[in-house]
């Protein structure tokens, strides 16, 4: 990844104004040249694709004329959807921030930040994660007087509430720490994985290192018990916080729950060993009822905007899951320099840093590492004016989210109107708990047009999409320090489910009423249109996919070729149609720092996204738009038990458990395979029609496509392993592939 950077930084060309003064700087990409007249090329390239669709149709009567037809249909839509994909390398910028020019011009002016971590479940999420994200952020190098700490527990668990009030503990030790030894980064777990194996010849820091960790390791083993056995009746009796759960009925059912665990105005308690002030640290399980939908993090999003508008009222806000901790203490600084910029900082609404993630193996099998997104197309957003907000790793204006329209009067203005001198914890507990209820939403502008908005499974995009369309602009912002981590899915089906529900927010966002509002009356330009487009497609692109690996392959059987032959002039534009994007993926993934091997299964989980994630994506948007309601979220696990973790090291496929998402993945898997074989048999025996030129293009194409799925095969016929496909999947796929041939052989 370092050196991918360092390259793209050489290929990079300035666009800076040349200022002395800004606290930002914006560079174009500098193969945006090469970049674009590829895309033109390629461009002429389907075009002649089309036309050679348009020209050639079967005859009535021939066989085979729906399906050509049906082919040109995916083309045409294949060649606007790749429009969309380019519109997002059209015009990549990169940003640079100058962090030692901000702190002598504002160092005592520093606004007040609000973090915001949200978790939902401590079984997939467990404490002990969630609190080495607190722990990181409360470490931040920035004024602990001006930072306020806020985890939302929608699983109302008293055991994360148990790990922290440890973490509260143990941050009066860590954090010192932290500070006086310049620690990166500042999650412990992951910092002592680091040191682990490093000798220092420093004795004080060796013995304050021991002492820490010996402190953290008693966190842990304390957490860890409660997590397995409950909270010990000891540590209720001394903290009246867990009063608050005898009401708890579960976690659909239960009053507001909010304690103030530190706040940095209290006169004890919230110093630490050094007598240094903590940062505030706010526990928040919103209510809860069965009656009421929780509009999953956005609600939850929401609930603490209000919550800590009464306690800090911080102007910016960072929004974390409880899986990304930071991993540059410093990084805070570069969000501001882009907020409090004097020429453009007034009208930026958020900050959007990239997601990373600590768990991707050497060849990234499943394509978790999201590095197209990531290392391209955000930076594609930018140049259009703004990023897309992906709902972590993000610094926001809180008067954007909070406040309409950004108008030209709008100012910078870092004075904290509602500043305190001194508290009553329990009153301010007491106002700003009523402002989590359920009810308190009813008959207002909440998640319509304030706050983050409602009824979306990617309340993100939506979000900022609103916020863009109100006037104001944003910045994607990726360093070469890398500002959080988090944990990507470990398992085939996990990465599956996610980008189904992606796909389903994408596509609700598109039948929402709020498309309109936000695409209508040219408030956002083109490029950026087409980029947000090329999301919201996701689920729609699922059909093309799916009907060009399954037509072309059944129709072999037939012998009828839908594609020119090799010495036909028209295999031309096909041919370059192949070769461009082939070449072109690689080298972009080459490019980013991956690998070839990385870059086949890149193809491959593309491959099985859209044809399996994307299609239920689909089928569940529609019946959503229909009136089905929506009514769980499915959240991503962040713990992968031993011998699934085995696997996943070993890079070899885990499916394990019976899915839809398997059944069709193996359905088309040897349906291919099928139509191969029988295709094969036909050659070598040398019967009937079979024209090999003419069918060239149409046998590689299926024989690709059954290349790729090796390892599904492997998993289908050779594993022994938990982690093989399940025999029942194995027995409805070759039944459902077979009898598919075999109807289309005979009766077609
Ligand atoms: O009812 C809910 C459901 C989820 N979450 C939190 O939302 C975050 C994201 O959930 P996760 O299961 O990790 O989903 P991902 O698909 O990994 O999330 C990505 O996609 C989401 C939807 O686009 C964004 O909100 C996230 O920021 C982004 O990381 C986690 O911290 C959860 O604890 C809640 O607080 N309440
Ligand atoms: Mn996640």
């Amino acid at each position: 990844m370092q050196r991918a950077r360092r390259e793209r930084s050489e290929l990079e060309g300035r666009m800076g104004s040349g200022e002395e003064n800004s606290l930002f700087e914006t560079r174009k990409d500098k193969a945006r040249h090469i970049r674009r007249l590829y895309a033109v090329s390629l461009f002429v390239a389907i075009c002649f694709v089309w036309a050679f669709r348009l020209t050639h149709i079967p005859a009535k009567g021939e066989a085979g004329q729906w399906a050509w037809l049906g082919l040109f249909v995916a083309e045409v839509w294949g060649g606007i959807y790749w429009v969309f994909y380019h519109a997002l390398r059209w015009n990549m910028v990169y940003r640079t921030t100058f962090p030692n020019r901000l702190s002598p011009r504002y160092e005592s002016r520093f606004p007040e930040v609000d973090i915001f971590v949200f978790t939902a479940d401590a079984v997939v999420e467990p404490p002990m994660m969630v609190i080495n994200t607190v722990l990181s952020v409360m470490a931040y190098d920035y004024p602990a007087e001006k930072l306020s700490v806020y985890l939302s527990d929608d699983g109302g668990s008293d055991v994360t509430f148990y790990a922290l009030l440890q973490a509260s503990s143990f941050a009066k030790h860590w954090i010192p720490f932290c500070k006086r030894f310049k620690v990166e980064p500042r999650s412990p777990a992951a910092y002592f994985n680091t040191v682990a194996s490093t000798k220092s010849q420093d004795h004080n820091y060796v013995k304050h290192l021991a002492t820490i960790h010996k402190l953290y390791e008693e966190m842990k083993r304390r957490v860890e018990e409660a997590t397995k056995l409950g909270v010990p009746s000891e540590a209720r009796s001394k903290h009246n916080g867990f009063s608050k759960w005898d009401s708890y009925s579960s976690p659909r059912d239960h009053d507001t729950i909010l304690q103030i665990v530190m706040h940095k105005k209290e006169s004890e308690g919230s110093k630490d060993v050094d007598g240094c002030t903590l940062p505030t640290l706010v526990y928040m399980a919103r209510e809860k009822r069965p009656h009421y939908h929780t509009n999953f993090k956005a609600g939850a999003i929401n609930s603490l905007l209000r919550v800590s508008s009464a306690i800090s009222n911080g102007k910016i806000i960072l929004i974390l899951d409880c899986d990304m901790y930071s991993t540059h203490s410093q990084s805070m600084r570069d969000a501001l320099c882009f907020f409090m910029d004097e020429d453009k900082g007034q009208e930026i609404a958020y900050v959007q840093f990239p997601q990373c993630f600590n768990n991707i193996g050497k060849n990234d099998l499943y394509g978790n590492s999201l590095s197209e997104i990531m290392e391209v197309e955000l930076h594609g957003f930018d140049g259009f004016g703004g990023s897309m907000f992906i709902g972590t790793c993000c610094y926001i204006r809180r008067d954007a989210l909070c406040k309409q329209k950004f108008s030209s009067e709008y100012k910078n203005d870092w004075n904290n109107e509602n500043e305190v001198t001194e508290v009553n914890l329990l009153e301010l507990e007491e106002e700003s708990k009523a402002l989590a209820n359920c009810s308190y939403e009813k008959n207002t502008l909440w998640g319509k047009k304030i706050g983050s908005i409602y009824g979306c499974l990617v309340e993100d995009v939506i979000t900022g999409l609103q916020i863009k369309s109100q006037g104001w602009k944003s910045v994607y912002y990726n360093p070469s320090i890398n500002a959080f981590s988090g944990i990507a899915p470990t398992n085939l089906l996990r990465t599956l489910v996610q980008m189904k529900r992606w796909g389903e927010g994408q596509l609700q966002l598109l039948l929402s009423e709020f498309r309109p509002k936000c695409y209508g009356d040219k408030k956002i330009n083109l490029g950026l249109l087409l980029g947000y487009w090329h999301y919201n497609f996701f689920a729609v692109t699922s059909l093309s996919v799916l009907y060009y690996s399954i037509i072309p392959s059944l129709y072999l059987l037939k012998g009828v070729s839908f594609f020119p032959k090799i010495s036909s002039v028209w295999f031309i534009p096909f041919a370059c149609v192949i070769i461009g994007e082939i070449a072109y993926s690689l080298i972009e993934g080459l490019r980013m720092g991956g690998s070839i091997q990385g870059w086949w299964n890149g193809t491959r989980m593309w491959l099985y996204e859209k044809t399996s994630s994307f299609l239920f994506s689909l089928i569940d948007g529609i019946l959503g738009f229909f009136g089905r309601p929506n009514l769980s979220f499915s959240l991503t696990s962040k713990v992968t038990e031993d011998d699934v973790a085995q696997r996943y090291k070993k890079e070899v496929m885990e499916f394990g458990t019976s899915s839809p998402y398997f059944t069709v993945l193996a359905t088309l898997a040897l349906l291919n395979l099928f139509c191969l074989l029988l295709t094969l048999k036909e050659l070598v025996l040398g019967k009937g029609s079979f024209g090999v030129e003419k069918m060239a293009l149409q046998v590689l194409l299926c024989g690709v496509l059954v290349v790729i799925n090796i390892p599904l095969y492997q998993a289908i016929f050779v594993r022994k392993d938990k982690g093989r496909m399940p025999t029942s999947v194995s027995i409805k796929s070759t039944t459902l592939a077979l009898t598919a041939c075999v109807f289309f052989k005979l009766f077609n």
